[in-house]
């Protein structure tokens, strides 16, 4: 089933939740909705499910118009964040809540929905605690409970809204990569809110990346990584800094000087080259066109990260060094730079850039 959405709007009052967002949805694909908060993602998960009435715009469920339907016409199966489980009702009962309450005519048999039930629990990896109640699980098991009654009623659709978000960072990666797995297994086409980067890098077939109301980009994990089309995507997938430049016949010019970066693809005048702390380097001060002092070091995983501040604004400069690196907060150091974005302070297009030594 695949899933089409064509300049959707939906206001709040005055507010624009959704701003005109179109979007096509591939069936049995898994694709994350990606954005900080506020920018719209449960409310277009909502207006998908039936929960939300957009003021304008077309939902087509492969070629039949959605908004026409009902939410129970639209068969969608949901799993909130907090899981909604019903807390009087065993795991089994739980499971075989939207079978059971489906008209005469489309209800199966009770046998039947003990084997759906059966095969569910066995898919999630939860045989053997159908008779516990919600408040006997861990909040990953409840989840995986929840996951199975939404897979329950064979839905067209699989909204996921943070559905790992209330669980700690270890539980939320196993059940990203459980999930993938089960997802590789039934081929639902699923939508998945989530505000978090990693998650949606690791867990979808492509990402598509809000920003108040609006998609900014959509595109596969390495797409949006590592050719992000707005600044916004650029510094909201990824760490980076920025400086701000003069560009002068594709030269870029910090603070007067030229950075030596090679040439810049991008509009004569004021612009900020973008720089993710793996793409910054350490060199000699006395050599180096950009120098600073480190202003903070702390260690981040593997590596150990640098703040640098440059230039008479004082601008921050992230480095990402291997913990080896011998520097010291106080010190003075020149920065030399692998890749970079300039993005002219109108903000399209964008140019990525190599950086190349002048
Ligand atoms: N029922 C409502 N009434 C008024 N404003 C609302 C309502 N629901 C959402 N909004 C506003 O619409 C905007 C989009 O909300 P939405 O919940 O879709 O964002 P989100 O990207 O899912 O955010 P979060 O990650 O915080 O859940 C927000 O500014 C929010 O305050």
């Amino acid at each position: 089933m695949d899933l089409k959405i064509r300049d959707l709007h939906k206001d709040y009052g005055q507010f624009p939740a959704l701003n005109g967002v179109s979007l096509d949805i591939r069936s049995g694909e898994l694709i994350a909705l990606l954005g900080p908060s506020g920018s719209g993602k449960t409310t277009l998960l909502r207006a998908i499910a039936g929960l939300e009435i957009p003021e304008r715009g077309q939902i087509l469920f492969g070629d039949e118009d959605a908004l026409s339907k009902s939410v129970q016409e639209r068969n969608v199966g949901f799993v909130f964040q907090h899981y909604a489980l019903f807390r009087h009702m065993k795991v089994f009962d739980n499971i075989a809540f939207g079978l059971r309450v489906r008209g005469r005519a489309r209800r199966p048999a009770e046998a039947e929905i003990a084997k759906k039930v059966r095969e569910l629990l066995d898919l999630v990896q939860l045989s053997g605690l159908e008779a516990r109640y919600p408040a006997q699980l861990s909040g990953g098991q409840r989840q995986r409970v929840a996951l199975a009654r939404a897979l329950a009623i064979e839905p067209q659709v699989l909204l996921l809204d943070e559905p790992f978000g209330a669980l700690d960072a270890q539980v939320r990666k196993e059940l990203r990569r459980w999930l993938r797995a089960i997802h590789d297994e039934t081929g639902h086409t699923t939508v998945f809110v989530t505000h978090d980067q990693d998650e949606a890098l690791e867990l979808a077939d492509r990402v598509a990346v809000l920003n108040k109301g609006n998609i900014e980009q959509v595109g596969t994990p390495d797409d949006v990584y590592d050719r992000p089309e707005t600044p916004f995507v650029y510094a909201f997938i990824g760490d980076s800094t920025s400086l701000p430049v003069t560009i002068e016949q594709g030269r870029a010019l910090f603070e007067g000087s030229p950075l030596p970066i090679g040439a810049v693809d991008s509009p004569d005048g004021p612009s900020r080259i973008h720089i993710r702390p793996q793409d910054v380097t350490l060199a000699n001060p006395d050599d180096a066109a950009v120098h600073g002092e480190i202003i903070g070091l702390r260690r981040s995983g593997a590596h150990r990260r640098a703040d640098v501040c440059v230039g008479k604004a004082r601008s921050r400069i992230e480095a990402l060094l291997s913990p080896e690196t011998d520097v010291s907060v106080g010190e003075r150091v020149g920065l030399a730079f692998k890749g970079f974005a300039a993005y002219p302070q109108d903000p399209t297009p964008p140019k990525l850039g190599l950086a190349r030594a002048a």
